[in-house]
Parts: C-alpha cells; sequence; structure tokens
C-alpha cells in the first residue's frame, strides 16, 4: 500500500496517467478510481470508487462492497496489478474498509497478515 501526497497541480494525475500507460503497455491490469466524478473524468479509464466498486450509498461500519464470487468485476479484481485510488482523503472511512472486506473475500490468493488489502497493491493518492 502506498501513498502519493501532493498539494493541487503538483502533478499527481500526470503520475496516475504515466504509471498506467507503462503497466498497461505490459498487459497489465489498473484500475483506476477516484472519490470524485469530475476527477474520474481526468483519469485514463477513471471511474469513480462507488461506481467501480459498487460501493452502497449511504454507507455504514457493516456495509459491504456489492461485488459477487464469480462475478466479471470479481474476475477481473482478481487479475488486476494496481489499484489507484486517487482523491482518497475525500472519501469515507468506511469506503476503504469496505473495499478491505471484500477484496479479503474475493481474492483468491490468500494475503500474507500485513497485506490488507488482499495481495493487490494500492496507491492512493491526494492532498492529505
Ligand atoms: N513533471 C511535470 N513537469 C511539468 N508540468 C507538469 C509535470 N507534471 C504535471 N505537470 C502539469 O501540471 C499541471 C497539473 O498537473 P496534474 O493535473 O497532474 O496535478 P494534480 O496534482 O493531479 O492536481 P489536482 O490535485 O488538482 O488534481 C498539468 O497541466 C500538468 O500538465
Amino acid at each position: 500500500m502506498f501513498f502519493l501526497y501532493g498539494f493541487g497541480g503538483t502533478g499527481k494525475t500526470s503520475i496516475w496517467r504515466t504509471l498506467a500507460t507503462s503497466l498497461r503497455a505490459n498487459n497489465q491490469i489498473v484500475i483506476i478510481v477516484a472519490s470524485s466524478g469530475i476527477t474520474s473524468l481526468l483519469l485514463p479509464g477513471g471511474r469513480t470508487a462507488h461506481s467501480k466498486f459498487k460501493i452502497l450509498v449511504p454507507i455504514f461500519e457493516d456495509s459491504t462492497c456489492n461485488i459477487h464470487q464469480g462475478s466479471e468485476l470479481a474476475e477481473l479484481l482478481n487479475q488486476t496489478s494496481l489499484i489507484i485510488w486517487d482523491e482518497a482523503p475525500m472519501a469515507h472511512k468506511f469506503c476503504f474498509e469496505v473495499l478491505v472486506q471484500s477484496l479479503r473475500d474475493i481474492i483468491k490468493t490468500k494475503p500474507s497478515s500485513n497485506q490488507i488489502f488482499g495481495v493487490k497493491v494500492m496507491v492512493f493518492g491526494g492532498d492529505f
């Protein structure tokens, strides 16, 4: 899990583009989401986190992502190499907690104890 911190206009979006282009050129799957719709429009293949991970609205402590085992999205997540979440500080902490829980259920390769998002590499960006 990585964090990319930077004030507005310091080049975070450019880094997402570079990272995604480089990995996708090597046939790796990169999911890019943002906490807001406006930000997601600036990202290559960007979606809002709520839309991509099917995070319910409103969200509660015991909510879960609406992703089912064996679904196309679950398979995609299994094959994904990198998940980028831009403007992460704008999302409620429950959004991250439900994603952690859902990835634990969905990812087939079981993580070691220090890998909280399954075995997925996550990068959170924003102005923390
Ligand atoms: N290494 C760089 N050298 C020169 N210009 C750059 C560089 N990286 C980004 N820029 C330019 O700086 C501007 C802002 O970059 P970018 O949108 O990536 O910032 P950001 O941190 O994502 O901003 P925000 O947090 O507001 O979304 C863009 O016009 C971009 O082209």
